[in-house]
C-alpha cells in the first residue's frame, strides 16, 4: 500500500486476550487496518480510492480501495501462520505460509459503495484451523471458526473480535496508533426499536419477510402495538456495529431478482464471521429460519439470506416463516399471533 502511513508497531494491540497461535495474525490485521484507516481519513486527498477499476468473481464492481486493501492484508499476513487465504476479491484460495496452521477468509473492504460519501466502511475476517486442502479449510461447518472479527473505519476506527469466549471491542487511538481495549465483553442489548433492511426490494421479498416488516411499519396501529424505526447504511459492518452497541435486527433476505435467490451476502467471508460475533455477544444469526453457525458454504463465494441481531427479534422472524399461508398473507390487522 504505497500511500500508507507507518509500519506495524510490535505492540499495536497489547492484550493477553488473544490466543497465542493467533497473535501474529491479529497484529498484522491491526497494523494493516490502522494504515487503511489513515488512507480513508485522507478521503480525496489520498487519491481516487472510490474509482471503479473492474469486477470480481461475482460480477460486483471493484473500487481502487477494494484492491489496495486486499493486497495490503495479503502482504501483511506473510509469516503469521496463515496457510490458506480466501478473499472476496480473489477467484480462488491462495497459499501464504505453506507450513502455517491457520486459514483466513477476508472481505477486505466491506460497504465499498460508501467510500465516496464518507460513510463508515469496514473489513471482515474469519479464522479456522487450516485443513488438509484449501477447499476443506473454508467449505466446512461455520461453527468450526476459531476467530472472527471486523474493523470499522468510521468516526472511530475499532476492532470487534471474538475467539470463542465472548466479544472484545478495541478502539484505535489515533495518537499512539494502538488498538486499546474498550470492552472485554460486548453484549447485544435485547431491546431495541430499530430494524435494518433495504426496503426498496420490498416487492421482491418472500411473504414472511414482507409480513414481518409490514407489522413493524404498522407500529402502534398493528399487531406489535408499538412503533419502530428503520435504518439502512448499506454497509454490513456499520449495521453490525450499531446492533452490537444498541441492539436491533438486520435482514438481507433472499428475493425474486435474478442472482438474489440466496440473498446478497457471502457465507464464507461475511455471514459466518458476523454470525460468530453476534452469537458470542448473546444475539442470534440465521438464514431466516436456521442458524448460520452449523451450515456449510456450498462454494467459496456462495451467498446466503441473512438475519441477525437481538435474539428475540431473530426468533420472531423465524416464527413468521411457520405461520400458515393465510395468516402470513393477511393484512396486518388480521394477524393475531404476534401481539407484543
Ligand atoms: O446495496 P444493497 O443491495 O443494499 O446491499 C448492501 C450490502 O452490500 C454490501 O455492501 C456488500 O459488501 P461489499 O461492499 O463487500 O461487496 C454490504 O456491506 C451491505 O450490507
Ligand atoms: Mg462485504
Ligand atoms: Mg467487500
Amino acid at each position: 500500500m504505497d500511500r500508507a502511513a507507518p509500519a506495524t508497531p510490535p505492540d499495536i494491540i497489547a492484550t493477553d486476550l488473544i490466543p497465542a497461535p493467533l497473535a501474529a495474525c491479529i497484529a498484522a490485521l491491526c497494523g494493516t487496518a490502522a494504515r487503511i484507516s489513515t488512507l480513508i481519513a485522507r478521503g480525496p486527498l489520498g487519491g481516487t480510492l472510490g474509482a471503479a477499476v473492474g469486477a470480481n468473481t461475482d460480477g460486483d464492481q471493484q473500487k481502487e480501495l477494494d484492491l489496495m486493501a486486499d493486497a495490503a492484508f495479503a502482504d501483511a499476513l506473510r509469516g503469521t501462520g496463515v496457510r490458506h487465504h480466501a478473499s472476496e476479491e480473489r477467484h480462488s484460495i491462495g497459499t501464504i505460509d505453506p507450513e502455517g496452521g491457520l486459514a483466513l477468509a477476508i472481505d477486505p473492504l466491506d460497504g465499498s459503495s460508501n467510500i465516496d460519501v464518507n460513510v463508515s466502511i469496514g473489513t471482515i475476517f474469519s479464522i479456522y484451523p487450516a485443513a488438509r486442502t484449501p477447499e476443506a479449510s473454508f467449505l466446512r461447518d461455520t461453527a468450526e471458526q476459531i476467530g472472527a472479527g471486523y474493523f470499522i473505519y468510521g468516526p472511530q476506527t475499532a476492532l470487534i473480535v471474538t475467539f470463542g469466549a465472548g466479544v472484545q471491542h478495541y478502539v484505535l487511538d489515533p495518537e499512539t496508533r494502538r488498538f486499546i481495549l474498550a470492552n472485554d465483553r460486548v453484549a447485544i442489548p435485547p431491546q431495541s426499536i430499530e430494524f435494518a433492511i433495504n426496503a426498496s426490494n420490498y416487492r421482491h421479498w418472500p411473504q414472511p419477510i414482507r409480513a414481518y416488516i409490514d407489522d413493524c411499519i404498522a407500529g402502534d396501529t398493528g399487531p406489535r402495538a408499538k412503533n419502530f424505526n428503520m435504518r439502512w447504511v448499506a454497509s454490513l459492518v456499520a449495521e453490525t456495529h450499531r446492533i452490537m452497541m444498541r441492539g436491533g435486527i438486520f435482514l438481507y433476505p433472499s428475493d425474486s431478482r435474478k442472482g438474489y435467490e440466496r440473498g446478497r451476502l457471502r457465507m464464507v467471508y461475511e455471514c459466518a464471521p458476523i454470525a460468530m460475533l453476534i452469537e458470542q455477544a448473546g444475539g442470534r444469526a440465521t438464514d431466516g429460519t436456521l442458524p448460520i453457525l452449523s451450515q456449510v458454504a456450498a462454494s467459496l463465494h456462495a451467498r446466503t439470506p441473512f438475519v441477525f441481531g437481538s435474539a428475540e427479534k431473530v426468533d420472531r422472524v423465524a416464527a413468521y416463516h411457520d405461520l400458515p399461508d393465510e395468516e402470513v398473507s393477511a393484512l396486518f390487522g388480521s394477524r393475531g399471533l404476534f401481539r407484543a
